[in-house]
């Protein structure tokens, strides 16, 4: 392996899942462990001191989190040839803003009891994030990833998503991207904020008093999203309108989360209900039906 760097030597490189300003992600198989792993390769950071420091936030905030059910696992991470390459979980079921654009075309959508899945794993991701004093700050579906595994079917398992065998598919919603972290505690160095699409107005105004409630605004519109209110403008009348409250009523939604959605949005951050107080209330999967 000292002829070709790590990524070559450990990993065979399997599909291309994609680029941006970051870099570029791969889905690849390693060598060792024969198991799928996403590994993002950044473009070289060697004279870009800020690129350099996301780069090592990233890490870091990675490492901090350890393995958690509702945040993409990473494993490693190492520098060559001056890109940082992180090799992270690999989720088989593709992120939310895929499956949303594919709804969108099939004229489908995600029923109540999916949304509430989506509702509480997220917000177990979000919690264990706040915990440790971390703010994600770019919540939005490109951001949350999906994870399909076969389960046998049991009687007493009433989330799993089955049909007439004896199969059943589970899926597990989880939080990636750790590109955008930010310490809560001394945030001096917020330098440039998420998706504006997904942006609450104190963040834009610099108020930086409490950002777990920031990741909250994004998440409710993620949410609102995820129930057929998109696509969210980026700037404009309607950007405001959202930021005052308003936002349209989902015809096939419950009152109930359509109330939830209004108040994780509220102008007011400290209206918004924590990423803990979300997973305590949130309503047990068997009330929503079968
Ligand atoms: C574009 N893209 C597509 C995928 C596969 C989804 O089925 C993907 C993944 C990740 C990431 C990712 C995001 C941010 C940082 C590092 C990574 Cl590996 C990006 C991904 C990641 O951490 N895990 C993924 O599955």
């Amino acid at each position: 392996c000292s002829s070709v760097g790590r990524y070559q030597c450990e990993f065979v490189e399997l599909e291309h899942l994609g680029s941006g300003q970051f870099g570029s992600v791969y889905r690849c198989l390693h060598r060792l462990d024969g198991f799928l792993y996403a590994v993002k390769r950044s473009k070289p950071v060697a004279r870009n001191p800020y690129a350099h420091r996301r780069a090592c936030n990233e890490v870091h905030a990675n490492a901090a989190l350890g393995s958690q059910p509702h945040v993409v696992r990473y494993f490693s991470a190492w520098m060559e040839e001056e890109r940082l390459s992180i090799q992270q979980e690999y989720c088989n079921g593709g992120d939310l803003a895929g499956l949303l654009a594919r709804m969108r075309r099939e004229r489908t959508r995600l029923e109540e009891p999916e949304l509430r899945r989506l509702v509480r794993h997220v917000a177990e991701g979000l919690r264990s994030i706040h915990r440790m004093k971390l703010a994600h700050m770019d919540i939005k579906p490109d951001n949350v990833f999906i994870c399909r595994s076969k389960v046998w079917k049991s009687r007493l398992r009433v989330d799993l998503v089955g049909n007439g065998d004896d199969l059943a598919e589970e899926i597990i919603y989880k939080i990636g991207d750790l590109g955008h972290v930010t310490s809560i505690v001394n945030t001096k160095e917020l330098e440039d904020e998420g998706d504006c699409r997904y942006l609450s107005r104190e963040i834009l105004r610099e108020d930086f008093r409490d950002l777990t409630k920031a990741d909250i605004f994004a998440f409710g519109l993620t949410i609102y999203e995820a129930a057929g209110g998109g696509p969210l403008p980026k700037n404009g009348p309607e950007w405001h309108d959202i930021r005052n409250g308003n936002v349209k009523k989902i015809t096939h939604c419950s009152n109930e989360l359509d109330e939830l959605i209004k108040i994780m949005i509220h102008p007011d951050p400290e209206k918004r209900p924590s990423a803990a107080n979300l997973v305590k209330r949130e309503f047990p999967i068997n009330q929503c039906g079968p």
